[in-house]
């Protein structure tokens, strides 16, 4: 008999109190290899946090996380090396080193790890900028480029580094409409090839566009778990209010942003 493959990612019951203040609480789901899992939420609500976890940043107070199998809450940092190189995180901001150029900051992670010839670290960048359709800016400096492109290049970076599991964290923040589309293209493109990817957003046409399954969080806690299909079907008030304000009553409007963070 042959079961599924185990989750890549595995949470269980996961709190996490940070200053005091409760921040997650009792959040629990899976990720499955070659799955694209988005978490949404409004600002404030966690959603950060849980990356910050998987990536063994924090620790939760309370429950498991498994990454691959290994629970990483017992880890020291030197244990966590080996399974940090399997995650390439695209931050919000792109971070990318201001100093360095577009091909120095593309191929950071490998030349810093030394295990490849730089011809054939060259080659790994040329052809992570041509999958964001940015081959043309490799001598260019991260100064020289819009938001959207230094997203992209954020995006080239994590693929470069090879890693089988990508997580972003609000990728199309301050992007226009036509630069977001082109994100979420990326996302797809990269689900097609088998990539795991945890997207964390508050956008709605991106999550519902790239999401397998979904998990909400609303102040910390998880509020749902299931398909675009499913979240669309929900009547829930709260989790309404969030996916279209406009449906509640009007004497709420002004108290629902505190309502859906914390
Ligand atoms: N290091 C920290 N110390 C104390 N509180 C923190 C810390 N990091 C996050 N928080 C708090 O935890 C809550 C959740 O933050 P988090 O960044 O996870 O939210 P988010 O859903 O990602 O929001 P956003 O989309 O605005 O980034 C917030 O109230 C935040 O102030």
């Amino acid at each position: 008999m042959t079961g599924s493959a185990p989750p890549l990612i595995s949470l269980r019951g996961v709190s996490l109190t940070l200053d005091g203040k409760p921040v997650l609480q009792d959040v629990s789901f899976d990720v499955a290899q070659g799955e694209t899992k988005v978490i949404l939420g409004g600002s404030g609500s966690g959603k950060t946090t849980i990356l910050r976890l998987v990536l063994g940043l924090f620790k939760p107070d309370r429950g498991s996380i498994t990454v691959g199998g290994k629970d990483i809450g017992r880890l020291s940092d030197r244990q966590l090396a080996p399974i940090r190189r399997n995650m390439a995180m695209v931050f919000q901001s792109a971070a990318l080193f201001d100093s360095l150029s577009v091909r120095e900051n593309v191929g950071y992670r490998l030349w810093e790890e030394g295990r490849l010839p730089d011809a054939e670290v060259e080659e790994i960048v040329r052809q992570s900028l041509q999958f964001v359709g940015l081959e043309e800016v490799i001598d260019k400096m991260p100064g020289e480029l819009s938001g959207g492109m230094r997203k992209r290049v954020g995006i080239a970076r994590a693929l470069a580094s090879g890693a089988p599991l990508l997580l972003y964290d609000e990728p199309t923040a301050g992007l226009d409409p036509v630069n977001a589309f082109a994100i979420g293209h990326l996302i797809l493109q990269l689900k097609a090839k088998g990539v795991t990817q945890v997207v964390v957003t508050h956008d709605l046409d991106l999550a519902f566009r790239v999401a397998d399954h979904l998990v909400m969080i609303q102040r910390g806690c998880m509020v749902f778990t299931g398909s675009p299909l499913e979240l669309a079907g929900k009547q829930d008030a709260e989790i309404r209010g969030f996916l279209d304000p406009s449906s509640l009553p009007a004497e709420d409007w002004n108290t629902l942003p505190s309502r859906l963070s914390q």
